[in-house]
């Protein structure tokens, strides 16, 4: 990665001005009500709890508070995950105004702020686990609403690119049924030309045994199947109701067993639905738990048309979590109203380790009106860096293999990292620092 790739790290505390901010967002976080206004306003439920910041809060008390589900911590006092590059880079911004750094200069009792300014950032980042998994899905649910074909020989290259930057998962594509998704009508040609790249797991959506066997003879070793947690979504999207669906599903996974073939599970609208408005989380958590009994290895809560915000999607992830081990489950938003980068950070803090994402923001699910791209995995790679967090994909080769589909189709990507990126790489020369 190049320095210009590189977010800002964390190695200063903010200014003063923002530790009161987050004192005040800390304050009302700690105060939930029960608000159902809609999909995009719902507190959760709960006790009150002591609004004190006080020097005699300790570290322990804020995780236990706050992060009750936790499974994996991380120690931010030793800033073992910040890159010497971006510490060194931060303070050069540091010297050049870029960031305020009035808070040391301006308290009466440093050592007591400094203390409450570690628990803050203990409270809101330990809980983020060390390592995310990408699963990259810009090649099946990037792809699969394109109005114009896009060439077989495309589709490989860019699974070849993107294989290329560090993604250990790239969903590669589905084998349903071509009158229902005619741009993924050449999934035998494209697992044909690719199941044997080295080091990637190519999962492809498979909605019965019909695609499962056609997708086994062209070579996959992995699929996923995709239920939904509303019933209209679920009509419309594979022509039967929730319960028919498990029955399909079920005939999947014991196939699946038997040649010993891992199979994801999907639900989708688990924040809301087209057609229903606001899904409740028992029903998610509960085709959740029917998917994950009948042996999937992971379960990706599919937020198909983006209308979740932190405030829906932490209650939905509570239930699911409920009756799925955190480890096994993955989150995959779209990004309709910008809300996918807050609701994948209030999952990671949760403790999901496992992210859903496609390149250059491709994306839009046929049977979804009005849902808009996945998030880009240019967008989530820079956060993860961003927050320390490991995901082994290098994101200038993602740049890349987004700018290659993004020309192929004509338009620019809707990654904000790959344009803001581009934009000061075309101008490198000018920058100072
Ligand atoms: C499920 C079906 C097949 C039911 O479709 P159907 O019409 O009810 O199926 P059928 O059993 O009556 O068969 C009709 C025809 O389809 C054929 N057929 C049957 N199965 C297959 C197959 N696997 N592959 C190829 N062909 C197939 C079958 O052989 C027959 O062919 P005909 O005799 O008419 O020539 C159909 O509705 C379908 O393919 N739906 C898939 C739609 C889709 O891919 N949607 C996008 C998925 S994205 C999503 O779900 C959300 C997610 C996962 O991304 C998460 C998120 O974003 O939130």
């Amino acid at each position: 990665m190049s320095s210009l790739e590189e977010p800002l790290g964390l190695d200063k505390l903010p200014s003063m001005n923002t530790i009161d901010r987050i004192q005040r967002f800390s304050s009302s976080a700690c105060c939930p009500r029960v608000d159902n206004l809609g999909m995009g306003n719902f507190w959760i439920e709960g006790q009150s709890c002591s609004t004190s910041n006080s020097c005699n809060e300790d570290n322990e008390e804020y995780t236990a508070e706050t992060f009750p589900w936790k499974r994996q911590t991380r120690d931010l006092s030793r800033h073992n995950s910040f890159s010497q590059n971006t510490l060194a880079k931060g303070r050069k911004l540091m010297k050049i105004g870029m960031v305020d750094d009035s808070f040391s200069d301006s308290q009466n009792n440093p050592k007591c702020h400094a203390k409450n300014m570690q628990g803050l950032a203990y409270k809101f980042l330990n809980g983020i686990p060390k390592f995310v998994k990408i699963v990259e899905v810009g090649p099946r649910d990037g792809l699969q609403n394109e109005k114009n074909i896009v060439p077989t020989a495309v589709k490989i290259e860019l699974i070849h690119r993107l294989a290329s930057t560090g993604l250990s998962v790239i969903e590669a594509t589905s084998f349903v049924s071509p009158k229902w998704v005619p741009q993924l009508a050449d999934a035998k040609d494209v697992m044909q030309a690719v199941h044997n790249l080295r080091g990637v797991r190519m999962p492809v959506l498979t909605p019965n045994l019909k695609g499962f066997e056609a997708a086994i003879a062209s070579g996959a070793r992995e699929v996923a199947i995709f239920a939904s947690a509303s019933e209209s979504f679920s009509k419309s999207n594979i022509n039967c109701s929730i319960e028919e669906s498990l029955i399909r599903f079920r005939a999947v996974t014991r196939a699946a067993k038997q040649v010993s073939v891992p199979v994801r599970g999907y639900v989708s609208c688990v924040a809301g639905c087209p057609v229903e408005g606001p899904i409740p989380p028992s029903k998610v958590a509960y085709v959740a738990k029917e998917l994950y009994d009948m042996g999937c290895f992971e379960i990706s809560l599919g937020d198909t048309i983006g209308v979740g915000t932190p405030g829906t999607v932490v209650p939905m992830l509570l239930a699911v979590m409920a009756v799925v081990p955190i480890e096994k489950i993955a989150v995959h938003f779209h990004d309709t109203y910008g809300q996918s980068l807050p609701n994948i950070l209030v999952s990671l803090q949760m403790g999901i380790s496992t992210v859903d994402s496609s390149v250059a923001g491709l994306g839009g699910c046929p049977y979804a009106k009005g849902a808009s791209g996945n998030v880009a995995t240019e967008d989530v790679v820079y956060m993860l860096n961003g927050l320390g967090v490991k995901t082994n994909v290098d994101l200038a080769k993602l740049m890349l293999a987004g700018d290659f589909i993004s020309k192929h189709l004509g338009r620019p990507s809707t990654s904000k990292t790959a344009i803001a990126l581009n934009r000061i790489s075309s101008d490198a020369s000018k920058i100072s620092y």
